[in-house]
This record gives structure tokens, C-alpha cells and sequence, in this order.
């Protein structure tokens, strides 16, 4: 009888293997090369993904992508699996309503990842479109806009704090200060309260004591190499070992977060039990941590651990890319004073009365210049700026029309990174790299084409559920610090970007006084 422990494995059995995992490797890089050969790009995209992680620890991978873009088209193979698309046009073919086009590992990486057990998937970051519903489906309607205007008391209440501190440090002392950074600290003290009904104390410290925004930050530029090499993330990142030999970067948030529910769980347990969860209007009243308790207590179907990946999202979402946002409109604001001219006439004669200290939402909701300056900072500087990835269904699917018409097998990865997008000119005009308003003041056709044009929230199925805040918040800050304060920038080109997927901005340094 043939015994094969009995075998040496000679030399020529190993020169065997070799060879033949030789041809595999070979192969298989020929098949991955030859799928998307008709694909432009640079040459070594073709067979490696290590050039699109170079590019993002340049910090400036938006300029690169543009001018890959320039260079070769609409179509841009920038990986050995991965085709980049510019044209606006085709953002509902990228990003459609309908299920089938799920998001790729690239999104894997973002999980948050604990010693205590595996990746936490996140209604942003879930791969899973059936998980993607079940986490959607039951809050989705908090976010609607009549239901954000609920919100917009914990608004008010940060206002008040951000001008008492304003007024308090830099207010007739000529003290130059990062209006960015105090812009940053105002957006996450309103999602805290919104959230939890707790600030984090950056407002009132006037800076970052407790290290979160640090971690928040650390925990991006940690992921933003690795999500253009995904399986690198399982092996150096995402597995019980490594878990087990380092601190995550995404922990001490996720303590945060842990700890608010844990406090409002104990406050709840202690409350006499509601005769029926069908108390709306009461949940309803509170900040969103309730409005989560009361939706998961209400639906059965609802997994355990989703108020912590509700939580974490709206922390985690929610308030860097706001500050950025905001960040964008004061520098751009503040080096054109004709844009703030126009502004500051606009909310003086505005028609309806407009209540001071802090304006209301219906009050400068539907200004026209307000209105145009924030969309124009929104196009300018989108916070999330790599491709939004998305995997092709196994079919197979064509994007485009007519001769410009691709066929990109099952499998691609496609995707559009925001700031091309947002410059294509063909849409926007040959001046959609400059602060220009008043393109928004065109008419209402073409003010819907640019806004359907425009990828920093996102789109179809997966865009962003927290936009209504995002606009409430923008339009509140922005109008009450024009009525209030005269604010003069120091030095517009100390303001800088660098881009590591969250695409954030340094030192815009400013003096305030109050307004006369
Ligand atoms: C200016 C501010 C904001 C910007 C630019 C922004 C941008 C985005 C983008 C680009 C996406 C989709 C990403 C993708 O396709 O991969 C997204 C998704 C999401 N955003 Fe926002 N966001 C903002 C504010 C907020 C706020 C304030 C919240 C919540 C309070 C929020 C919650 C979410 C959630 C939950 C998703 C996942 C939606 C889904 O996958 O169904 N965002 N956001």
C-alpha cells in the first residue's frame, strides 16, 4: 500500500511547487491585468494597488486623481480592479437607488474595531445591504428635515456657549485665534448634545482635553492608506492578535460612546416602565440616544449592539465633516469680502425679521445668498475626498451612453472621489476651482442640475442620512456670526489642507470683535 508519510519530498517536487505557484501568481496577474486592459491609466496601476496608497500619504491624492482624470478621461483605471469615473453626469449610474452596487472593503476598514470582539459595522460603513435596511430602515425618518428642526434647540444652546467663550477670550483683545479649530469644537459640541445631551467639554476648555478629536483624526489617517489595499487591514489591523498587542485607533471614541449609553441605560432602569412603547411624541422630544432607545424598544427585529452603532455614527460622521465644511465657508468668506458684503446685506434687510442673537431655521432657511455660499463651500471642499467605492454585480454592468458607453465586468471596483467630481467643468463651468456663489443664483434648473452634480454627501442609496443637520447647523452658525461679529483672517495662505480620506484643513487664524 502507497504510504505518503513515507515519501521524502525530494528537490524536484519542490521546483515543482515553485514553478507551479510561479504560473498561478502569473496567471493570475495576467487575468486581472487583461479584464480591465482597455481602461487608460498610469502603467503601474495596472498590476499594483501600492501607487493609490502613495498618493494618499501625500496628503494631496485630490490633486492627483484631478489630474489623472485631465490626463486620461472620464474612465481612469487607478488600480489592477479599480476604474475612477469623473463625469457628474454619471453619479446615479455609480451610486443607483436601487440595491446591487454594494460598497466595497474598501468600507471594511472603517469599522471600528475592539479587543472585546470583531469589527462594529456601521450604517456608513456596512458592506452587508440587508444589514445596511435593518440598521436604515428604523431611523431613518429622525433624520427627516420636519424632525430635525426639533433639534434645533441643542443648536441654540451651542451657540451660546461658542459666543459666552468667544466673548469671554478674544473679543476687544485683538487675540488672534484658530477660528477653524473653535468652528470644529462648536460642531461636536452640537452633535454630543444632539446625541447624548452631554458636551465634551472642548468649548468650555478651549481645546481638545480629553483627546478625542486627536484619536478621531489618528483613527483616519491610520485607515486611509489601507483602504486602497483592504486585505492588508485584516492582517495588520483587523485580527484577534494584532487586537491583542496594540490599542485600536478606534477605541477611545468608542468609549465615549459606550459610556453615554451605558449611563442612560442605568437612568432608564431605574424609570418606571412605560405602560406602552407607543409614547411618539415624548421619545420624540429628547435627543437622539432616546429617540434610538425608543425606536430599538419598539422593533423587535432591531439587533442588540445597533443604539452603540447608531451613537457611534452620528459622533463619527457627523461632526468633523460639518467643522470642515464650515472651515471652508469662513476662509472663503473671509478673503472675499464681497461674498461677506453680500451676506451681511442680505441678513440686514432680509424681509421676515430676523431674531437676534441666533436666527431661527425658517428665518434664513431659504436666503438666497446664505443659500448659495453654503452649497458653493459644500462643492468647494468635500470632507470625505477619495472614491466612494462600490463593487460591480457579478453580471457585469454598463455605465455611460452612446460612444462614451463602458462595459465594466463583475467585480470592478468603480468609484468617484467627490472633489474631481465637484470640478467637473462641463457641469460646473472653467471656473469650478474658485469660491463663485453666485453660480448658484441662476435659476432654479440649473441650480438642481449642480445640486444633483454635487458628490459630497454622496448619493443614491447610500448618501448621507445626516444632510438636514449638517444644513441646519451651517445655516444657524453662519448667520449668527455675521450678525454678531466682525471677523478679520490674519493670513490667508497659513490656511492649509491635507488630505487622508477625511480631507481636513490648519490655522485659520482670525480676530473678532463684536459687531457695532
Ligand atoms: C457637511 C456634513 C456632512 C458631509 C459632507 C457628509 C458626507 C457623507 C457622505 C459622503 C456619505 C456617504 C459616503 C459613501 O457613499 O461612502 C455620508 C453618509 C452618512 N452620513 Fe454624512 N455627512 C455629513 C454630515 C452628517 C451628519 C451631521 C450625520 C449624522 C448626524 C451624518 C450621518 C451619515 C450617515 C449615518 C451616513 C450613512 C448613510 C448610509 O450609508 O445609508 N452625516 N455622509
Amino acid at each position: 500500500m502507497f504510504d505518503s508519510r513515507s515519501q521524502p519530498i525530494t528537490p524536484l517536487a519542490f521546483a515543482g511547487l515553485g514553478l507551479g505557484l510561479l504560473c498561478w501568481a502569473f496567471l493570475h496577474q495576467f487575468r486581472v491585468y487583461y479584464r480591465l486592459r482597455h481602461f487608460p491609466g498610469p502603467f503601474f496601476a495596472r498590476f499594483t494597488n501600492l501607487q493609490r496608497v502613495f498618493w494618499v500619504q501625500t496628503a494631496r491624492s485630490h490633486e492627483i486623481h484631478t489630474q489623472m482624470h485631465n490626463r486620461y478621461g472620464d474612465f481612469v483605471r487607478m488600480g489592477p480592479n479599480m476604474i475612477s469615473i469623473s463625469d457628474a453626469n454619471l453619479i446615479p449610474a455609480v451610486y443607483p437607488i436601487r440595491p446591487g452596487v454594494p460598497k466595497g472593503n474598501f468600507y471594511r476598514t472603517l469599522m471600528p474595531y475592539s479587543r472585546q470582539g470583531s469589527a462594529m459595522p456601521l450604517i456608513f460603513n456596512t458592506r452587508d445591504e440587508a444589514l445596511h435596511m435593518k440598521l436604515k430602515k428604523p431611523i431613518a425618518p429622525i433624520f427627516s428635515l420636519s424632525n430635525v428642526l426639533t433639534f434645533e434647540k441643542y443648536v441654540d444652546q451651542i451657540l451660546d456657549l461658542l459666543f459666552t467663550q468667544l466673548d469671554q477670550r478674544f473679543v476687544g483683545r485683538e487675540t488672534p485665534f484658530d477660528l477653524g479649530e473653535w468652528l470644529q469644537f462648536f460642531a461636536f459640541e452640537v452633535m454630543g448634545t444632539m446625541t447624548f445631551s452631554r458636551q465634551y467639554g472642548f468649548l468650555e476648555k478651549g481645546c481638545d482635553g480629553n483627546g478625542l478629536l486627536g484619536a478621531i483624526w489618528n483613527y483616519m489617517k491610520t485607515a486611509a492608506p489601507i483602504t486602497q489595499i483592504p486585505w492588508f487591514d485584516l492582517v495588520w489591523y483587523k485580527n484577534p492578535l494584532a487586537a491583542a498587542l496594540r490599542p485600536t485607533t478606534g477605541m477611545p471614541i468608542l468609549n465615549i460612546v459606550r459610556s453615554a449609553i451605558e449611563e442612560r441605560q442605568a437612568t432608564l432602569q431605574k424609570k418606571p416602565k412605560p405602560k406602552s412603547t407607543g409614547d411618539d411624541e415624548a421619545a420624540n422630544r429628547g435627543d437622539f440616544l432616546s429617540r434610538f432607545f425608543h425606536v430599538q424598544m419598539k422593533d423587535p427585529s432591531v439587533p442588540p449592539w445597533a443604539v452603540t452603532a447608531w451613537t457611534f455614527s452620528n459622533v463619527i460622521a457627523g461632526s468633523d465633516s460639518t467643522a470642515v465644511v464650515m472651515k471652508t465657508l469662513w476662509y472663503n468668506l473671509l478673503t472675499h469680502p464681497n461674498s461677506m458684503q453680500k451676506l451681511s446685506d442680505e441678513l440686514a434687510q432680509a424681509k421676515s425679521k430676523i431674531t437676534r442673537p441666533y436666527p431661527t431655521w425658517t428665518e434664513v432657511a431659504s436666503l438666497p445668498y446664505l443659500d448659495a455660499c453654503v452649497n458653493e463651500a459644500i462643492r468647494l471642499h468635500p470632507p470625505f475626498c477619495l472614491p466612494l467605492e462600490r463593487v460591480v454585480p457579478k453580471e457585469g454592468m454598463s455605465i455611460g451612453n452612446g460612444d462614451a458607453q463602458r462595459f465594466l465586468p463583475g467585480g470592478t471596483v468603480i468609484g468617484m472621489n467627490p472633489w474631481v467630481v465637484n470640478r467637473h467643468r462641463p457641469t460646473f463651468g472653467d471656473d469650478a476651482d474658485v469660491w463663485r456663489p453666485e453660480r448658484w443664483l441662476v435659476g432654479a434648473d440649473r441650480y438642481r442640475a449642480m445640486e444633483g452634480s454635487v458628490l459630497t454627501f454622496g448619493a443614491g442609496r447610500r448618501v448621507c442620512l445626516g444632510k438636514n443637520i449638517a444644513l441646519l447647523e451651517l445655516k444657524k452658525l453662519t448667520s449668527a456670526l455675521v450678525l454678531n461679529y466682525e471677523t478679520t483672517i490674519l493670513d490667508a495662505a497659513q490656511f492649509q489642507v491635507e488630505n487622508r480620506w477625511f480631507f481636513r484643513q490648519w490655522d485659520l487664524q482670525v480676530t473678532i470683535k463684536r459687531q457695532s
